[in-house]
């Protein structure tokens, strides 16, 4: 069983458009709604491969009921955590060659009582013994930037592996606490360690230095560059082609979900890696936020490499 927190999920609303132009009305050609947010996601691609997962977040207004239901449907133990203000709504509009428009809401602000009971709710959940607990996405107004520091130190202390998928100070918090595993992509990364990173060399002399400062694996996914596995002793590169790109929203939680889920059944980093990349590589393939069922991973190849082209520029 893996557990996943996400403190600000969202219903996301994926809109398909001809053509993008600022300013104008669009006539939408089709439209999904998915339950969302990274962790949600995350719990999605697993329940999807039959590993039971419980998501701790925060639930209220009609939005809130909605994702509840909606997650509900796909498999996952739900652990919902009461609030007064509403779930947000996140947009994508997605052009014919896959281009994505994201617009995502702060979400609602979250009191001091309904932070302590989300807290008291991944508490909770690590009581239950998961393989791993994994924190992801961006934190709602009035929740302390410690939070995924906070989990990394309650499951190291209950001896269960923690993943953190965040970006800017709340991972950088999470960074100094030593978790098992971040998935940071191209620009988190960059951001964390205050630097661009224009080639692959420079990537990996990054991760490396996070694993230096503590970070047991740093997993960087790179878009259509694949993703960099780094480690104490390990490094590989993992790389799969996909034709039809049709929308990357949630590819990155696939990718983590992917990961988990063959560490959780006993892969290596490498194997597992490539588990990863080829989650990664079908949910590009799907529409929306879909998350990859067996089905849609099974036969998609991926080439892994422990001497990787460390000269590869990376697209920005
Ligand atoms: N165009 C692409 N072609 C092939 N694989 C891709 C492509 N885009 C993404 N992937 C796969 O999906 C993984 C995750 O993608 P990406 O780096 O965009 O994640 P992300 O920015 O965290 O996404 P999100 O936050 O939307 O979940 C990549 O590591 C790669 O394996
Ligand atoms: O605003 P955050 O928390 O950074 O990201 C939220 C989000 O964009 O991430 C998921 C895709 O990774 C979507 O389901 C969701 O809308």
């Amino acid at each position: 069983m893996i557990v996943t927190l996400t403190p600000n999920p969202s219903i996301d609303r994926t809109v398909s458009i001809s053509h993008l132009e600022r300013g104008e009305v669009h006539r939408a050609t089709s439209s999904r709604v998915d339950p969302g947010g990274k962790g949600v996601n995350v719990s999605r691609a697993l329940a999807a491969h039959g590993l039971h997962s419980v998501a701790v977040l925060p639930a209220g207004g009609a939005e809130g009921a909605l994702l509840e239901r909606l997650l509900t449907s796909t498999g996952v133990e739900v652990l919902p955590v009461p609030i007064g203000g509403s779930v947000r709504a996140n947009v994508a509009l997605v052009e014919p060659d896959g281009t994505t428009t994201k617009v995502n809401e702060p979400g609602p602000t979250l009191t001091t009582a309904e932070l302590s009971s989300l807290v008291a709710g991944a508490a909770t959940a690590l009581m239950r013994g998961p393989s791993w607990v994994v924190g992801c996405g961006s934190l709602p107004p009035g929740v302390d930037d410690e939070l995924y520091a906070g989990l990394v130190r309650r499951a190291r202390a209950a001896g269960v592996r923690v993943a953190v998928d965040t970006s800017g100070v709340p991972l950088a918090r999470a960074v100094a606490a030593g978790p098992d595993l971040i998935k940071p992509n191209h620009e988190e990364l960059a951001e964390l360690v205050g630097a661009a990173l224009p080639t692959l060399a420079d990537v990996h002399t990054a991760a490396k230095g996070l694993v230096g400062q503590g970070v047991r694996t740093v997993v960087v996914s790179l878009g259509r560059h694949g993703a960099l596995l780094v480690t104490d002793g390990l490094t590989a590169h993992g790389h799969a082609v996909v034709d039809r790109p049709l929308s990357t929203v949630g590819a990155g939680d696939a990718l983590l979900a992917g990961y988990l889920h063959a560490t959780a059944t006993g892969s290596a980093p490498d194997s597992a890696l490539a588990a990863g990349v080829a989650w990664g590589a079908a949910a590009v393939g799907l529409p929306g936020s879909r998350m990859p069922t067996p089905g849609d991973v099974h036969g998609i190849p991926v080439l892994v490499t422990h001497h990787p082209d460390l000269t590869l520029r990376l697209a920005p």
